[in-house]
């Protein structure tokens, strides 16, 4: 496949020809201009991959001091930018001269075709390489950010669940750990999503390579495809330099896309299109690279509703969802309230220097009935502030402020009356009450013990 782009820039217009028909089978595209005063917004609109500059432009010069001001010209536009000069008088002097000026290579008139191809081959993959060390640098920034926002030395990532359901689900991982298979995650707001992706993401095959999380619910749509799929120069009026996209960053790691159900139709099929040929282009570029990514991706919406009406790809679905989790929401785990609000209040009783020895019988029943729409980040945030709050050696029901029972009903309209999810509900909400006595919940379900075992064991409670 041909790659990379060329700008030649000579006087003469048969020279041109000439090298264009010569060059045409090593690349994508050849720019020529017999005027050098076009050879700047030429190359601040496009990337080319090797520039070759005829070293003198007008009529009887032979000092190579236009050629030089040019050089120095592209230069400063373009630090990485690969030079070739090309001149009639070759002499060693202005050949060396050229390349200590930051030229990559010198071409004398009459070439031989043989070395012309040759010297132009390595300059392109010359510029493939400094591509290649841009997206390096770029994936380095990339793991520096989260570095630092997770100050590490990073810790493993705890999931705390000791629940059925959280226990189905870590087998689960397990079994999976060591293949690349794409996981779709689903699971209300502040369910676990995203440290459930970092946790599956630590112990597979690729845990040593990079992570690349993107949260499609925080970057504009217009920015979308700019981010995800990369840039170059001039694919649009911003795009001032080249840009790798997330996935090109992702290559060769995990990428892990949250709230993919936001993704816009077009941009579904975009990526579609790169996860089943395993291979992307930049905007502006038709040079592919190869993309070889794990994807994990994560949604609150129903996916499955989102394509009966029409806004989600089902094709697309079954690309992602190799595996398909769905993290319960926090009131269908039982006992792993009580060990999550545990988890929080040791770590804020450290971060607030706060004397506290535990949650009062009271405030823990308090918890048991709340519903938690906000799932396990409510339940964070609500420790935190009861721990600010707090002014004995116990977190009690005044330190919390929950929100109101009407308001905590965070159940879209449409779901409200869904038989099976209040059937579900409405068994772990007995099943939590009973602590778990299947005789009393059977009795107070009026079913019988087999039949609630058997709805158990539907529902994954
Ligand atoms: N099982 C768990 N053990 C410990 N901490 C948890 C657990 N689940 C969630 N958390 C914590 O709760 C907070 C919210 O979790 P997270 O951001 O992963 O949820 P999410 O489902 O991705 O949310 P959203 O849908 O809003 O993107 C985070 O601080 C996370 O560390």
């Amino acid at each position: 496949m041909k790659r990379g782009k060329i700008l030649i820039v000579d006087d003469n217009e048969d020279i041109l020809f000439t090298l264009k028909m010569l060059l045409r089978p090593l690349v994508e595209s050849i720019t020529t201009t017999t005027d050098p005063r076009e050879l700047l917004p030429l190359i601040s609109r496009t990337h080319f991959n090797v520039i070759l500059l005829d070293m003198n432009f007008r009529r009887d010069a032979v000092s190579g001091k236009e050629g030089f001001q040019w050089l120095g010209e592209i230069l400063r536009l373009d630090a990485g930018a690969v030079v070739i000069f090309i001149t009639a008088y070759a002499d060693t002097e202005k050949a060396v001269q050229a390349i200590k000026q930051g030229a990559t290579d010198f071409i004398p008139k009459p070439w031989q075709n043989e070395k012309l191809i040759a010297t132009v081959s390595s300059a392109l993959q010359l510029s493939f390489s400094r591509t290649e060390i841009e997206t390096l640098k770029q994936q380095k920034e990339a793991l520096k950010e989260q570095t630092e926002a997770l100050s590490l030395p990073a810790k493993p990532t705890c999931v705390i669940g000791e629940s059925a359901v959280m226990q189905a689900i870590f087998q689960t991982i397990k079994k999976f750990s060591d293949t690349d298979a794409n996981l779709l995650l689903l699971g209300e707001n502040g369910t676990g999503k995203d440290l459930m992706a970092r946790y599956v993401y630590e112990q597979s095959p690729r845990k040593n390579e990079i992570y690349v999380p993107i949260d499609l619910g925080s970057i504009p749509d217009t920015l979308f495809e700019s981010e995800l799929f990369g840039y170059e120069k001039g694919a649009f009026t911003d795009a001032r330099k080249n840009k790798p996209g997330r996935v090109e960053v992702a290559s060769g790691g995990t990428l892990f896309l949250n709230e993919i159900g936001n993704l816009s139709l077009p941009l579904q099929a975009k990526l579609l299109s790169v996860i089943e040929q395993r291979k992307s282009s930049r905007l502006g570029s038709t040079t592919s690279y190869p993309v070889d990514v794990r994807l994990i991706c994560a949604t609150n919406t129903d996916l499955y509703a989102a394509i009966d009406n029409g806004q989600f790809r089902q094709d697309l679905l079954y690309r992602i969802n190799t595996i398909e989790i769905r993290i319960p929401p926090l009131r269908e785990r039982g006992n792993d309230l009580f060990l999550l609000a545990e988890f929080f209040l040791q770590r804020y009783r450290k971060k607030y220097k706060k004397e506290l020895r535990g949650i009062s019988k009271e405030a823990r029943k308090m918890l048991q009935l709340y519903r938690w729409p906000g799932n396990v980040r409510e339940l964070e945030h609500a420790i935190e502030r009861a721990v600010i709050l707090s002014a004995g050696t116990m977190l009690t029901a005044d330190d919390f402020m929950l929100r109101s029972p009407q308001s905590s009903n965070a159940i879209p309209e449409k779901e409200k009356y869904n038989l099976e999810r209040m059937e579900r509900e409405t068994i772990n909400e007995v099943l939590r009450i009973c602590g778990g006595n299947i005789t009393l919940a059977a009795e107070m379900l009026g079913i019988t013990r087999t039949s609630l075992y058997r709805r158990i064991e539907k529902f994954g409670l």
